[in-house]
Parts: C-alpha cells; sequence; structure tokens
C-alpha cells in the first residue's frame, strides 16, 4: 500500500502550503543540539542496515516495541537485526498518533524513496531495498547531511573529550560544520559514584592535580577555553530538578573537600555545589558568547532492573514534574546582576512548564541579540504535533515566536533531519491557520520572513554561526 505522506502533509491551507513549499522547504538545516556520533562523520560511516541506523540508539523506537509487547531481546537484546528489524515491521502499524509513525514513513520516503506503508508484510522488501541503498557512497553519513542540506551540527560532548574528531573535520572542507557542545552534567554530578574519576579524568585533560575547589574550577575554564578555540557555540546542561542554595566559595570549597575525602554531603551541601559551579560557568559562557541551553525535569532511569541491565538513555526515562519557577528565577537572575547572563535557552520535559518558562524569558531579555532568552523547542516526550504546536502558541502568546531559533532533532540517527520538514509542516500550517482564521494579515513578506527566521536565520544569528 502506498504511503499516506504527499507533499501537501499536515499542510491544511493554500497560505500554509505557500509557505512551506516557497519558502520552508529549501531552508538549510542548522541542527544546534543533538547525539550525533563526531566520530562516525570523520569516518565517513555507511551502516550496514536499516537496523543499525534506525534502531540502533533509539529509545523512543525502543519504547514502542516494549510497548507493543515485544521482548527485550528484539529490542537491545541479541536477535539479528534483521529479527529486531521485523519486530518493528510488527510495531509501527500499532502506533498510529505517534510522531514514530510520522516519521518512519518520511524517512523511508526522502531518504530511499520507498513510497510504502511500512508493516510485517512490506517489512523484507523494504529492508533488501533499503540496505542496498545504504551500502552506495550516496548513503555515507557525510553524504546525508549533505543531501539534507545540513549547514551545521551542534554535537553533546563532556569537557575532557579531546576533540580529536571535531578538529580533524575542522581542516577538511566540508558543506557543514560540526561543533561540540559543551555538557559538563557529570561535573555537577557531585552525587554521582563516578564523580571523583570524573574530576581525575579532568585534571587529566589539563595536566593538573584537582585536590582543590579553585583547581576544579580552573580546569573547567581551561576547558572551556580549549572548547571554544575548537568551534563551541553553546553548553548543554542536563538538569533532573532545579536548584539554587547560595553559599560562599570558601563554603562551596569546604563541600568539595568533604566530597574530595568521600564524605557524605547533605542534599543543600550538594545544590550549594552545584549552583556556585553552574554560576561559574554561566559568566564563562557569558564571556564566550555562548548559548547555555537548560534542559530540565527529566525523570532519569525509573526501571531499576532494566537501568543496570542496559544503562541510561534506554528508554526508561520520563517527565518529572518538580516545582522551576523560582529556583530558574535565582539562576538567572544571579547572572543577570553581574552582567553575565549569557544567552539562553530553557527547555522542559514537562508542559506544565511551557507558561512558566516562556513569561521567565521575558525577564531577561535585551538588546545583545533578539530572543536572548528562549523559551526551547518541545523536546523529546513533547516532540509531537501537538507539543509543537502548544509550545509554539505559548511562545507566541507569551513571548515572541518571530525570534524563535526553531527546532533541533536532538537525535542519535542521521537519518532524523527529516524531523526538521516535519516541524517546518506543523509551523507553516500554524502561520497559515492564523491568516485563514484572520487572527492576522495575509502579508505574505512578513510571514515569509517568520519562517525563513524560525527555521534558519535566527538560529544563525543566535549562535553565531
Ligand atoms: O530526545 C531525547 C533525547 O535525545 C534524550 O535522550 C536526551 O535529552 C538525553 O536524555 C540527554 O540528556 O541529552
Amino acid at each position: 500500500m502506498k504511503t499516506f505522506i504527499t507533499e501537501d502533509f499536515l499542510l491544511y491551507n493554500d497560505t500554509a502550503r505557500e509557505l512551506y513549499h516557497g519558502t520552508a522547504k529549501d531552508l538549510p538545516i542548522i541542527d544546534y543540539h543533538n547525539h550525533l556520533n563526531d566520530e562516525e562523520i570523520l569516518q565517513d560511516k555507511n551502516y550496514d542496515n536499516l537496523s543499525q541506523i534506525w534502531l540502533g540508539g533509539d529509545h523512543y523506537k525502543w519504547r514502542a516495541l516494549r510497548a507493543n509487547g515485544i521482548d527485550e531481546s528484539y529490542i537491545t537484546g541479541d536477535k539479528s537485526d534483521y529479527e529486531k528489524f521485523l519486530a518493528w515491521g510488527k510495531t509501527v502499524p500499532n502506533t498510529f498518533g505517534n510522531p514514530l509513525y510520522h516519521w518512519t514513513h518520511l524517512e523511508l520516503l526522502r531518504y530511499f524513496g520507498i513510497d510504502e506503508v511500512f508493516n510485517e508484510e512490506s517489512a523484507p522488501a523494504i529492508w533488501e531495498e533499503a540496505n542496498r541503498k545504504l551500502a552506495t557512497p550516496e548513503f555515507s553519513v557525510r553524504s546525508l547531511l549533505k543531501r539534507d542540506n545540513v549547514e551545521f551540527v551542534g554535537t553533546t560532548d563532556d569537557p575532557t573529550d579531546d576533540l580529536a574528531n571535531h578538529i580533524a573535520l575542522a581542516k577538511e572542507d566540508q558543506s557543514f560544520t560540526v561543533s561540540p557542545s559543551f555538557r559538563p552534567d557529570k561535573g555537577l554530578g557531585i552525587e554521582k559514584g563516578d564523580f571523583l574519576d570524573w574530576v581525575e579524568k579532568l585534571g587529566n585533560v589539563t595536566g593538573s592535580s584537582i585536590s582543590t575547589y579553585d583547581a576544579f574550577l580552573q580546569a573547567l575554564a581551561e576547558r572551556v577555553d580549549f572548547f571554544d578555540q575548537h568551534g563551541c557555540r553553546s553548553s548543554d546542561h542536563g538538569i533532573n530538578v532545579l536548584y539554587f542554595e547560595q553559599a560562599s566559595k570558601e563554603e562551596v570549597s569546604a563541600i568539595f573537600a568533604k566530597r574530595l575525602k568521600g564524605e557524605k554531603l547533605s542534599e543543600k551541601e550538594m545544590d550549594q555545589f552545584r549552583t556556585y559551579t553552574l554560576l561559574t560557568l554561566g559568566e564563562l559562557y557569558a564571556d564566550k558568547g555562548w548559548a547555555m541551553q537548560l534542559h530540565i525535569s527529566p525523570l532519569r532511569n525509573n526501571n531499576t532492573r532494566m537501568f543496570h541491565q542496559i544503562g541510561p538513555d534506554s528508554g526508561f526515562d520520563s517527565i518529572g514534574d518538580p516545582l522551576v519557577a523560582e529556583k530558574l528565577s535565582r539562576l538567572l537572575d544571579e547572572l543577570e546582576k553581574i552582567g553575565k547572563l549569557p544567552k539562553t535557552v530553557l527547555y522542559s520535559l514537562n508542559a506544565k512548564d511551557y507558561n512558566v518558562l516562556a513569561s521567565m524569558a521575558g525577564n531577561f531579555q535585551n538588546a545583545e541579540v533578539p530572543g536572548k532568552v528562549q523559551f526551547g523547542t518541545a523536546w523529546w516526550f513533547n516532540d509531537t504535533i501537538d507539543g509543537m504546536e502548544d509550545q509554539m502558541k505559548t511562545l507566541a502568546n507569551i513571548g515572541l515566536i518571530s525570534n524563535f531559533i526553531g527546532m533541533l532533532t536532538d537525535s542519535r540517527s542521521f537519518l532524523s533531519f527529516s524531523r526538521h520538514e516535519y516541524f517546518r509542516r506543523i509551523l507553516c500550517n500554524l502561520l497559515g491557520t492564523w491568516v485563514e482564521e484572520g487572527k492576522v494579515p495575509k502579508d505574505m513578506e512578513l510571514l515569509r520572513k517568520y519562517v525563513r527566521g524560525i527555521c534558519y536565520e535566527n538560529a544563525k544569528r543566535y549562535f553565531s554561526i
């Protein structure tokens, strides 16, 4: 059966169709936050088969497979790639209403030219045809980036990473930039069992022995400099529960010393360390002109048995519901007070926070750049038609959607860039609907400016690309 994705997919009026086909469709892609593997880009890897590139690291699909009663051996276990692929073929027909259904068919159509509904019956032939194409030079990861007109890739990188792949890629003449993002979560994770190992690793890459909090901060500053020298334009922080506990540097130094000795810390002490360290990093980000991305309120690793079996980021995270407004206000204001609030992108995994984040952003805007503080795009479980519309309507209702830096894939798969098409269709339909409903004038020049800005130009300006 032919697929349902027509050229006007998700575009329900003439204005939407004109905006998408005439403006959004061919704009370059700036994917400023994802988890793509920089080594695979350097190697210009060809994936062996559709399971590896589709299912290999995508915990969205793993959750759908589990929800469909598929055994773990066919998901992250020891079944063959083909057996796992057939399990996905059995599952996709049961995903109506989930973006996975749309993404699956968009990817088959856009990358492989396969205009078929994906299910158990069509899976074997699709496996053969797609794998044949995956083996060709046109399906190396760099070829995939070029064919998608990807201009910028923001990977996610630990401060101790040597960035060797990014450095090597920067020496080559590419149509796209692969920029490292500074993700210091392990340096803020003072509660974690491997925190001291990470501190030692930080010391090793900076040629220092970190035995004091001053030395720790100095080492972090050196890594910020190193990342900046190699094209970093942004940091990223995963914050499960937002914190704000003020303390002097001397108090935090004493807390750090206790941790080095393996002494137990109170929750307050840990929050004092996290607060002081994040504020110090925020100042460094501002000095570098970086953006600070805050991904807040995931509830991670809910399934202890499966965490021990297959580790983090494996589909057992969900939406947390801590309060965020007060602490976020204090964090941002502490930096604003000293003129060191960096460009900031606020994401929450809980849609209950959307009005909070959109209104919070409005407290700290200034002339540095339009939309200096962004209410960030719908993230993870919210990366759906309803979730994206909800986030954009909230932003428009409370802030200025015209300065929105648009979406990102946050993905681990090189086939995910068609999610930008998905977003652009939803955006153009939203704007087109406002026109058709008489809520905004049919000023096509201005509407095209909105579309170019949100899909491409705003992010280019915001990240100084
Ligand atoms: O969209 C889902 C995301 O990729 C999710 O896996 C990440 O947000 C990850 O948990 C992280 O902390 O960066």
